[in-house]
């Protein structure tokens, strides 16, 4: 990527608080074996990956409370520059228990009630920064009570008004209304994707066609991540599988957030762009808690990564 600016926008942003166990045992008092609190939330993180590769980074967020200001002090030392609107509500903390064998639960708080004068500031905020010309604009993660359901799509009509890419990752309502908003990328994993298609999607056939129906309603690109199973992307030009082996996770918050970062950081043809995801991704799940990966971790991500151009879409994905 160019060395332009990355714009990313964070409705709900989190503290992220870690805690490391040997098993999650439910009802017991339980010992952990390590914590770790860090700045949160899918384009807080996809701005601190960026950041930590050489970027100029701007994370449009609202801040809010004690923990607004937790989160501002967080970010402060990792190049991100923060443009904060203030809520009158405070910033949500997300728990993550990780267990030895990698296993992830993950406890995320609805987050502040946002009045409509506050998301007016955030959406007035995207826009004074959209003049910095930036390469993307990246609208991430859940909608904070009190905001409309199209916030994300009306970040991307923000961002195509001013000749800015659009890249998006959200779930849910929020993920379903912004698809008609055409986002030049969209970034779902395999369960975000089978709820807005509303049905199952086992095989990389099924993946294939449910990107596909999201292309013919005016996405540009679907860069769909599966986990341990890598990656599928699919454009207009084509489809490519990328992934290696299963790793077992130090914790995988936040590796979603890492292969979009790596998908917009690399240049060159879609197959080495999403090879450079799916290594971020892979490079992300071996750090703990929230931690996204440096240069040398993700470089290191990219041992074993293999892609395929054209998958079988007979596969079934759990055997990717
Ligand atoms: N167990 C694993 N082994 C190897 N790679 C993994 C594993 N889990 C995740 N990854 C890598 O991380 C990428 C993103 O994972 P996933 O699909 O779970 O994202 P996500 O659900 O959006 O995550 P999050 O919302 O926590 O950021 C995958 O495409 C893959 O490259
Ligand atoms: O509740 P959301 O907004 O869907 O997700 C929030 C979150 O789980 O996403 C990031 C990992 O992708 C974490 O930093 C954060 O806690």
């Amino acid at each position: 990527m160019s060395a332009r600016t990355v714009l990313t926008v964070t409705p709900n942003p989190s503290i992220d608080h870690t805690v490391e166990l040997t098993v999650l045992t439910r009802g017991e008092v339980l010992r952990s074996t390590g914590s770790s609190v860090e700045a949160g939330g899918k384009g807080v993180n996809v701005a601190r990956v960026l950041a930590r590769h050489g970027h100029r980074t701007v994370a449009v967020l609202p801040s809010g409370g004690v923990d607004g200001d937790r989160l501002q002090a967080m970010l402060a030392p990792q190049q991100v520059h923060a443009v904060t609107t203030h809520i009158a509500g405070s910033i949500r903390t997300n728990t993550t228990v990780v267990e030895a064998d990698g296993t992830t639960t993950k406890i995320n708080e609805a987050g502040p009630e946002l009045a409509a004068s506050e998301v007016e500031a955030l959406l007035l905020a995207v826009r004074g920064r959209l003049t910095v010309d930036p390469a993307w604009l990246v609208a991430s993660g859940s909608l904070p009570p009190g905001a409309p359901v199209d916030l994300h799509a009306r970040i991307v009509a923000l961002g195509r008004a001013a000749g800015v890419a659009t890249a998006v990752d959200t779930s849910g309502a929020a993920l379903a209304a912004v698809v008609d908003a055409g986002p030049d990328l969209l970034k779902p994993n395999l369960e975000e994707l089978a709820e807005l298609v509303a049905r199952e999607l086992l095989t990389v056939g099924d993946v294939l066609a449910a990107a596909r129906e999201l292309l013919d309603r005016g996405v540009g690109e679907v860069l769909v991540s599966l986990g341990g199973s890598g990656a599928l992307l699919v454009t207009a030009r084509g489809s490519w599988w990328a992934g290696g082996e299963p790793l077992v996770p130090r914790s995988t918050v936040g590796a979603g957030d890492c292969t979009l970062a790596g998908y917009l950081h690399a240049a060159g043809d879609p197959a080495d762009r999403l090879a450079t995801a799916v290594a971020w991704g892979r490079a992300a799940v071996l750090l703990p808690g929230s931690t996204v990966p440096g240069p040398d971790e993700s470089t290191a991500g990219t041992a074993g990564v293999r892609v395929v151009a054209d998958p079988d879409p007979d596969t079934a994905v759990k055997d990717l």
